[in-house]
């Protein structure tokens, strides 16, 4: 079905009805920008509607929150309406709040009861650190100790996490179940569906940490049954270093009362009473705590426009191709220099990079970057490639598996040392 010719992927390219929005893109001349799941590259819109934004503050100073094009008081819920689209939720289920880890916290603070003997958190042993970070210190926030309470499913081969051993750990000790849609490491997309169902008939809270999913792949949290989400904007979504997160909570939890209760939780039309009895808002808005960060909210606006422009299903279609093509080219290419493909094949079970393993992977990726090309590198041996529907061309690819492929004939990634950098 593919070639590994540049006539080729010059076809694919022309094919590809995304094309045009690679212009709506700040990328250096001569770079191909394959780290979108670690930070996503900044769009003009989103330039624009922080430019805008700015400017609300220099022209309204306090009535900026209900004034100008986007008044700051509302737009916490405005924007997580149109986020809500993208991941399969109502639009009041969905708030742009907080950061990834803390809305992770406010979460567990709502939904983790222990209970008699239900007092386990069931997680996996290949999350990212931070989510890990935060069970355990949830659990030990109730008197809990995280080695006997933190159960983490263990890995068949090391770069991915097997449904059935998800299933097989639901008993009647887990009181709550926090897994990543797609691995950070490995890009293997979990079964969403089937786990979640087992867990509602288990009748355990399950939370999905969506941050290597959300703005690459579909979701659709509301009709699975997923009780809570939560995920950064800035790698697909590109909403820029540290930009705001977001947060879902299924319509049959609204009322319950937040773990982490503050005063912009709060019903909208009470927030200014100043009442010291705290009114929820009855939408996922009542999950969040202080004020919203607004310039770092600002560039989501525009990043949305042209989510919508584009379609998730689309940007799907074009990520799978992408990746696919990636894949194949590895194999066409790369047979004689010892890489390893470490995600999952299937579109079923792939997220939006390919998980390239080498045991010189850090030098490679150091070399890669001095070539213009930029990958990431998750220590001891992953080269995450992400080809980001909206900006990574199918000559790209091509281009950048011809680089590897240089830089291993000429032995010149041998030049750099074999070790992360402090931010790898
Ligand atoms: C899967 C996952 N969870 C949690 C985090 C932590 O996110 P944050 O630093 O925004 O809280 C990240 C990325 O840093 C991540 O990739
Ligand atoms: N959040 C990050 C940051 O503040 C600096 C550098 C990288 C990141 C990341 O998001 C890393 C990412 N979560 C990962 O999957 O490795």
């Amino acid at each position: 079905m593919f070639e590994a010719t540049e006539t080729f992927a010059k076809k694919l390219d022309e094919q590809d009805s995304l094309s045009k929005f690679k212009n709506e893109f700040y990328i250096k001349d001569n770079q191909i920008y394959m780290d979108g799941n670690s930070l996503g590259l900044m769009s003009k819109r989103a330039e624009e509607k922080l430019l805008n934004v700015m400017n609300a503050w220099k022209e309204f100073g306090i009535d900026g929150w209900t004034s100008g094009d986007h008044p700051w008081f509302y737009l916490s819920e405005n924007l997580g309406e149109k986020v809500a689209k993208l991941v399969g939720a109502k639009p009041e289920e969905v708030v742009v709040t907080g950061s990834t880890t803390t809305n992770l916290h406010q979460l567990v603070a709502t939904f983790f009861k222990p209970e008699g003997k239900r007092t386990k958190i069931l997680a996996d042993e290949l999350n990212f650190p931070s989510d890990i970070y935060a069970l355990k210190s949830q659990l030990k926030l109730h008197g809990l100790d995280p080695d006997e309470h933190l159960i983490r499913v263990k890995s068949r081969d090391g770069r991915t996490i097997h449904e059935d051993d998800i299933i097989e750990a639901m008993t009647d000790e887990v009181a709550l179940i926090v897994l990543p849609t797609v691995l950070y490491r490995s890009g293997q997309l979990l079964d969403l569906k089937r786990v979640t169902q087992a867990a509602n008939e288990k009748g355990i809270p399950i939370g999905w940490d969506g941050c290597h999913s959300v703005g690459a792949i579909p979701h659709d949290f509301h009709k699975i049954g997923a009780d809570f989400a939560y995920w950064c904007h800035y790698k697909y979504m590109n909403n820029g270093p540290g930009g705001v997160a977001g947060l879902f909570v299924h319509e049959k939890h609204f009322g319950v009362e937040p773990g982490l209760s503050g005063w912009f939780g709060s019903d909208k039309q009470k927030q200014f009473d100043m009442e010291h009895d705290f009114t929820p808002a009855d939408t996922a808005g009542a999950f969040q705590i202080g004020t919203p960060h607004v310039l770092s909210v600002a560039p989501l606006i525009g990043s949305l426009e042209l989510f919508e422009e584009a379609g998730m299903d689309r940007l799907r279609e074009k990520s799978l191709k992408a990746t696919a093509y990636l894949m194949y080219l590895v194999e066409e290419l790369l047979s004689d220099y010892n890489f390893t493909i470490g995600n999952p094949r299937e579109d079923a079970h792939r997220g939006g990079h390919v998980c390239l393993e080498h045991k010189e992977a850090a030098s490679i990726c150091k070399a890669l970057k001095d070539h213009g090309i930029i990958p990431d590198f998750r220590s001891p041996n992953v080269i995450r490639l992400a080809p980001v529907a909206f900006y990574v061309s199918f000559q790209d690819v091509y281009q950048t598996v011809l680089t590897i492929k240089k830089i291993m004939d000429d032995e010149s990634y041998k030049t750099y040392k074999n070790e992360r950098g402090i931010i790898a």
